[in-house]
Protein backbone atom coordinates (compact mmCIF):
# COMPACT_ATOMS: atom_id res chain seq x y z
CA UNK A 1 0.00 0.00 0.00
CA UNK A 2 1.59 3.36 -0.98
CA UNK A 3 0.57 6.46 0.86
CA UNK A 4 0.14 10.10 0.01
CA UNK A 5 1.36 12.79 1.42
CA UNK A 6 -0.25 16.16 0.73
CA UNK A 7 1.64 19.05 1.29
CA UNK A 8 -0.41 21.85 4.02
CA UNK A 9 2.67 24.25 3.54
CA UNK A 10 4.65 26.40 0.99
CA UNK A 11 7.01 29.40 1.05
CA UNK A 12 7.86 32.20 -0.77
CA UNK A 13 10.55 34.90 -0.74
CA UNK A 14 9.60 37.61 1.74
CA UNK A 15 10.10 40.07 -1.32
CA UNK A 16 7.12 38.48 -3.26
CA UNK A 17 4.61 38.50 -0.17
CA UNK A 18 3.18 42.20 -1.13
CA UNK A 19 2.50 41.01 -4.93
CA UNK A 20 0.98 37.86 -3.46
CA UNK A 21 -1.33 40.01 -1.03
CA UNK A 22 -2.51 42.30 -3.51
CA UNK A 23 -3.40 39.70 -6.08
CA UNK A 24 -0.72 40.58 -8.62
CA UNK A 25 1.36 37.34 -8.15
CA UNK A 26 -1.11 34.72 -9.13
CA UNK A 27 1.35 31.95 -9.39
CA UNK A 28 4.54 30.15 -8.77
CA UNK A 29 7.11 28.14 -10.63
CA UNK A 30 8.67 25.49 -8.67
CA UNK A 31 11.13 22.51 -9.58
CA UNK A 32 10.28 18.65 -9.54
CA UNK A 33 10.92 18.90 -5.61
CA UNK A 34 8.33 21.34 -5.59
CA UNK A 35 5.61 19.96 -8.00
CA UNK A 36 3.36 17.98 -5.64
CA UNK A 37 0.73 20.70 -4.64
CA UNK A 38 -2.55 18.84 -5.02
CA UNK A 39 -4.99 20.85 -6.76
CA UNK A 40 -8.47 21.64 -4.50
CA UNK A 41 -6.19 21.72 -1.42
CA UNK A 42 -5.06 24.68 1.02
CA UNK A 43 -1.64 25.59 1.87
CA UNK A 44 -0.48 27.43 4.87
CA UNK A 45 2.29 30.23 3.24
CA UNK A 46 5.40 31.43 5.15
CA UNK A 47 8.42 33.54 3.77
CA UNK A 48 11.49 31.34 3.01
CA UNK A 49 13.51 33.25 5.04
CA UNK A 50 11.93 33.96 8.19
CA UNK A 51 9.35 31.00 8.33
CA UNK A 52 6.85 33.94 9.06
CA UNK A 53 3.14 33.11 7.88
CA UNK A 54 1.17 35.69 6.00
CA UNK A 55 -1.48 34.05 4.16
CA UNK A 56 -3.12 30.56 3.09
CA UNK A 57 -3.64 29.94 -0.36
CA UNK A 58 -5.96 27.40 -2.49
CA UNK A 59 -4.33 25.50 -5.32
CA UNK A 60 -5.73 25.61 -7.97
CA UNK A 61 -3.93 23.77 -11.21
CA UNK A 62 -0.43 22.60 -11.20
CA UNK A 63 1.51 22.01 -14.53
CA UNK A 64 4.69 21.22 -15.95
CA UNK A 65 6.03 23.64 -18.37
CA UNK A 66 9.85 23.78 -19.74
CA UNK A 67 11.70 26.60 -18.80
CA UNK A 68 12.24 27.45 -22.53
CA UNK A 69 8.26 27.92 -23.04
CA UNK A 70 8.06 30.55 -20.15
CA UNK A 71 5.59 33.06 -21.79
CA UNK A 72 4.44 36.54 -21.70
CA UNK A 73 1.41 35.98 -19.77
CA UNK A 74 3.41 33.59 -17.58
CA UNK A 75 5.47 36.74 -16.76
CA UNK A 76 2.13 38.87 -16.04
CA UNK A 77 0.73 36.38 -13.31
CA UNK A 78 3.92 36.48 -11.74
CA UNK A 79 4.19 40.23 -11.80
CA UNK A 80 7.35 40.70 -14.05
CA UNK A 81 8.63 41.55 -17.40
CA UNK A 82 9.49 37.98 -19.23
CA UNK A 83 13.08 38.95 -18.73
CA UNK A 84 12.67 39.27 -15.14
CA UNK A 85 10.53 36.05 -15.06
CA UNK A 86 13.45 34.11 -17.01
CA UNK A 87 16.72 35.97 -14.78
CA UNK A 88 14.61 34.96 -11.33
CA UNK A 89 13.91 31.66 -12.10
CA UNK A 90 17.49 30.84 -13.48
CA UNK A 91 18.89 32.43 -10.19
CA UNK A 92 16.61 29.95 -7.99
CA UNK A 93 16.66 27.06 -10.08
CA UNK A 94 19.91 27.26 -12.23
CA UNK A 95 20.24 24.74 -14.95
CA UNK A 96 16.63 23.24 -14.49
CA UNK A 97 14.63 22.96 -17.51
CA UNK A 98 11.62 20.96 -16.12
CA UNK A 99 9.53 23.48 -14.20
CA UNK A 100 6.13 23.38 -12.97
CA UNK A 101 3.06 26.42 -12.94
CA UNK A 102 1.72 26.33 -9.66
CA UNK A 103 -1.88 28.04 -9.95
CA UNK A 104 -3.40 29.49 -6.42
CA UNK A 105 -5.96 32.06 -5.41
CA UNK A 106 -5.54 34.02 -2.37
CA UNK A 107 -7.95 32.68 0.46
CA UNK A 108 -9.57 35.71 2.43
C1 LIG B 1 11.17 29.90 -1.52
C2 LIG B 1 10.97 29.76 -3.00
O1 LIG B 1 11.53 28.90 -3.64
N1 LIG B 1 10.16 30.65 -3.56
C3 LIG B 1 9.80 30.73 -4.88
C4 LIG B 1 10.38 30.00 -5.90
C5 LIG B 1 9.88 30.20 -7.17
N2 LIG B 1 8.88 31.07 -7.38
C6 LIG B 1 8.36 31.76 -6.35
O2 LIG B 1 7.41 32.55 -6.58
N3 LIG B 1 8.81 31.59 -5.12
Amino acid sequence: MSTTIIPTEMTFFSRFESDILSGKKTITIRDEAESYYVPGTTVDVSTYEEGRWFCRLNILTVDPIAFNDLNEFHAQQENMTLAELKAVIHDIYPGIEKLYVVNYALVK
